[in-house]
C-alpha cells in the first residue's frame, strides 16, 4: 500500500479521440509526478470534432472499479469528471458518502476531491444522456467534496437548479458554494460572463479551506491571465481539475493547488499544436516556471470591500500592478535576526548585522511600547541598520524606521499607503504559492517563506513548506526582491536551505535563545557565507 508517487485516481469517461477524459487526466497526472488510477464511468465515441456515442458502464463494474481500488491503491486525491447520467451521479454520491468515508475515518487522512461538473464536449455535442437535458443535479455530492470546477454555463445551470438568483457573480457563488459545502472555481474559458477579451479569467470562491490564512477564507478571487489566443485546448477543463487534484496529491493547499493548476493549463494551451480537425489536445508542460505563468489575483468584489485596505490595492482595476512602491533594500540580509527585546536588537548590531527585526509580541502598557520602538529606530540609525518594525506599523511610520514587516493577517488594517508614502521598506510574509503570489503583486522590499520547518516560536494555520516545496517556490518566483525563508531554521539546516536557492533566512530562537546572541549571529553568519563556523 506504499507508493513513492502519490496516487490520484480520476473517476471520468474516455474520450477516445485522446485529448480530453481520462486520457488527458492520466496524462496530466503523470506529468504531474503522480500515479493516475482510472473508475470509467462510460465510453465515449468521439474524435477532435463530434461526439458519436456515449455508453455508460454498469452499476456494478462501476463499483467494482471503485472497491478494486480503494484496497490496494487509495488515492491521495481524486478528481471527479463525466459522469453519464443522474444514476451514476446518486452510486457515486452514495459510495463516497458510505464506503469511502468509513475509509478515511480508518487511515485519518482526509482525501481532497474536485469534481468538473462536465456536460458538454468542447466541440459543442453533449455527453450526458437525454433525461439530463434540464441539467444533472448533483446535489448528492453536498458536503462530500472539495472543489467544484463549472464553468460560466455550468455555473448558470448549477445555480438554477438550486434556485439561486442572487444578483452579481459573487453573492451567487457563494450562495452555491454553501448550498453545495464546497469551494467553487468558476471558470470562463466557455467564455460565459465572466469572460473578458484581454484576459483569462475564473473566479475562485473559498467556502472553507485548511490550512490557510483567515484572510483568504470566505473569500472570492479572480485570477486573470494573459489569454491565449491558440485554438488548441481540447480538454482544458479536464486538465485543469485532474491538475488541482494532483498538486493536492503532492500536499499543496487548495488555494496553491488552483493558481499552479490555472498555470498548468495556460502554459499547455500556448504549447499545444494540432492534432485532427478540430481542437488540438493540450501540450503537457510539467509544474509551472516562472512568475509570469501565474494568474494576477484580485477580489472579486473589490468595489464594495469596506475591509482590508491591502485588497482594495489588489481590486480588478490593477490586477496588472500598483501605483504604490517600496525602496529596494540597499544592503543584503544574509542572516536576519528576529528578536523580541531592545537589548537583543543591541547585542546582534553590535555583532554587525546589517538586517534585523524587532517583533514585539508582548508588552505593559503602549507607552512601553512607544519608547522600545523609539529606541530601536534610534539603535539602527547609530549602526546604519536596516531596521523592520514587526506589527506596529502606524508606530514605525510616526518614527520614522528604516521598515516594517506584516504577515498576511497584519495587512488586514494596515495602510500600504501611509507606509509608501512615509519611504519605508515594506517586507512580507508567505506561506505557499498564492500567498506568495500576492506579496508579489503588492511589490514589497522582501518576501519571506514560511514556515520550512516546525517551529513552537509560532502556531499558524499554515503546513510547514520543507525544502522540496521551498525549492519549487524558489525556482517558481523570481520577485525582483530577496526572498527570506523562516521558521524552524537553526545551524544544523542553513546549508540545506541555502542550497534550495533561498536569498537569505531569518531566524528567532536560533539567535535569541543562545547565551550569546551576538556570538550565535556571527557564528550563523560564517556558516552561510563560508559553509564553516567562524573559530
Ligand atoms: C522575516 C519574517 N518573516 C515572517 C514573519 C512572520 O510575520 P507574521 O506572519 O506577521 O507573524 P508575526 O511575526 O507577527 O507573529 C516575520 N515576523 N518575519
Ligand atoms: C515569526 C515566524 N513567522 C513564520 C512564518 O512562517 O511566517 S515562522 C516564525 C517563527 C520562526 O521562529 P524560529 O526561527 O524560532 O523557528
Ligand atoms: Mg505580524
Amino acid at each position: 500500500m506504499r507508493s513513492a508517487k502519490p496516487i490520484v485516481w480520476t473517476i471520468a469517461g474516455s474520450d477516445s479521440g485522446g485529448g480530453a477524459g481520462i486520457q488527458a487526466d492520466l496524462a496530466t497526472i503523470g506529468d504531474l509526478g503522480g500515479h493516475g488510477c482510472s473508475v470509467i464511468t462510460c465510453v465515449t465515441a468521439q474524435n477532435s470534432v463530434a461526439v458519436n456515442g456515449v455508453e455508460p458502464v454498469s452499476d456494478a463494474l462501476l463499483l467494482n472499479q471503485l472497491n478494486t481500488l480503494l484496497v490496494d491503491l487509495p488515492p491521495k486525491a481524486i478528481k471527479i469528471g463525466l459522469l453519464a447520467n443522474q444514476r451514476q451521479i446518486d452510486l457515486l454520491a452514495d459510495w463516497l458518502a458510505t464506503h469511502f468515508t468509513s475509509h478515511a475515518k480508518v487511515t485519518g487522512y482526509q482525501v481532497p476531491i474536485i469534481l468538473d461538473p462536465v456536460m458538454v464536449a468542447s466541440c459543442g455535442d453533449t455527453l450526458v444522456s437525454a433525461e439530463a437535458d434540464k441539467g444533472l443535479d448533483f446535489s448528492p455530492f453536498r458536503q462530500l467534496l472539495t472543489l467544484m470546477t463549472p464553468n460560466g454555463h455550468e455555473f448558470e445551470a448549477l445555480s438554477a437548479l438550486v434556485g439561486n438568483d442572487s444578483d452579481g457573480i459573487s453573492a451567487k457563488a457563494q450562495n452555491l458554494a454553501r448550498y453545495l459545502g464546497c469551494n467553487l472555481l468558476i471558470t470562463g474559458g466557455d467564455k460565459g460572463a465572466f469572460w473578458q477579451a484581454q484576459y483569462a479569467e475564473d473566479h475562485f470562491v473559498c467556502h472553507r479551506v485548511p490550512h490557510t490564512s483567515a484572510l483568504h477564507q470566505h473569500r472570492g478571487f479572480r485570477l486573470s491571465s494573459e489569454r491565449s489566443d491558440n485554438p488548441n485546448h481540447h480538454g482544458s477543463g479536464c486538465t485543469l481539475s485532474s491538475a488541482i487534484a494532483s498538486f493536492l496529491a503532492h500536499g499543496l493547499v487548495l488555494h496553491d493547488a488552483v493558481l499552479l493548476a490555472k498555470a498548468y493549463v495556460g502554459q499547455g494551451i500556448a504549447a499545444a499544436s494540432p492534432v485532427g480537425a478540430g481542437s488540438g489536445p493540450l501540450e503537457r508542460c510539467g509544474w509551472p516556471k516562472g512568475l509570469k505563468s501565474l494568474a494576477k489575483i484580485s477580489l472579486i468584489d473589490a468595489e464594495n470591500c469596506k475591509g482590508p485596505d491591502f485588497l482594495r490595492h489588489i481590486s480588478h482595476h490593477t490586477p496588472y500592478g500598483l501605483a504604490l512602491s517600496f525602496p529596494a533594500l540597499t544592503q543584503p540580509i544574509g542572516i536576519y535576526p528576529v528578536v523580541g527585546d531592545v537589548k537583543t536588537l543591541s547585542q546582534v548590531l553590535a555583532a554587525g548585522a546589517s538586517t534585523v527585526q524587532l517583533r514585539i509580541k508582548q508588552v505593559s502598557t503602549t507607552d512601553e511600547l512607544e519608547r522600545q520602538i523609539v529606541d530601536a529606530i534610534a539603535l539602527g540609525r547609530e549602526y546604519g541598520a536596516q531596521l523592520f518594525i514587526n506589527d506596529h506599523w502606524q508606530l514605525a511610520v510616526k518614527h520614522g524606521a528604516f521598515g516594517v514587516h506584516l504577515g498576511q493577517e497584519d495587512l488586514f488594517d494596515a495602510d500600504l499607503e501611509a507606509i509608501a508614502n512615509a519611504g519605508m521598506a515594506l517586507g512580507l510574509s508567505s506561506h505557499g504559492v498564492f500567498e506568495m503570489a500576492l506579496a508579489c503583486q503588492l511589490k514589497p522590499s522582501y518576501i519571506a517563506l514560511g514556515h520550512i520547518f516546525p517551529t513552537p516560536t509560532k502556531s499558524m494555520p499554515s503546513k510547514a513548506q520543507g525544502l522540496e516545496n521551498l525549492k519549487h517556490l524558489v525556482a517558481l518566483f523570481d520577485p525582483g526582491c530577496p526572498r527570506v525563508a523562516i521558521g524552524g531554521i537553526d545551524k544544523s539546516r542553513l546549508e540545506a536551505v541555502k542550497a534550495t536557492g533561498v536569498d537569505a533566512v531569518a531566524l528567532v530562537r536560533a539567535v535569541t535563545q543562545a547565551p550569546s546572541p551576538g556570538d550565535a549571529y556571527l557564528e550563523l553568519l560564517s556558516l552561510w557565507e563560508n559553509g564553516d563556523a567562524a573559530s
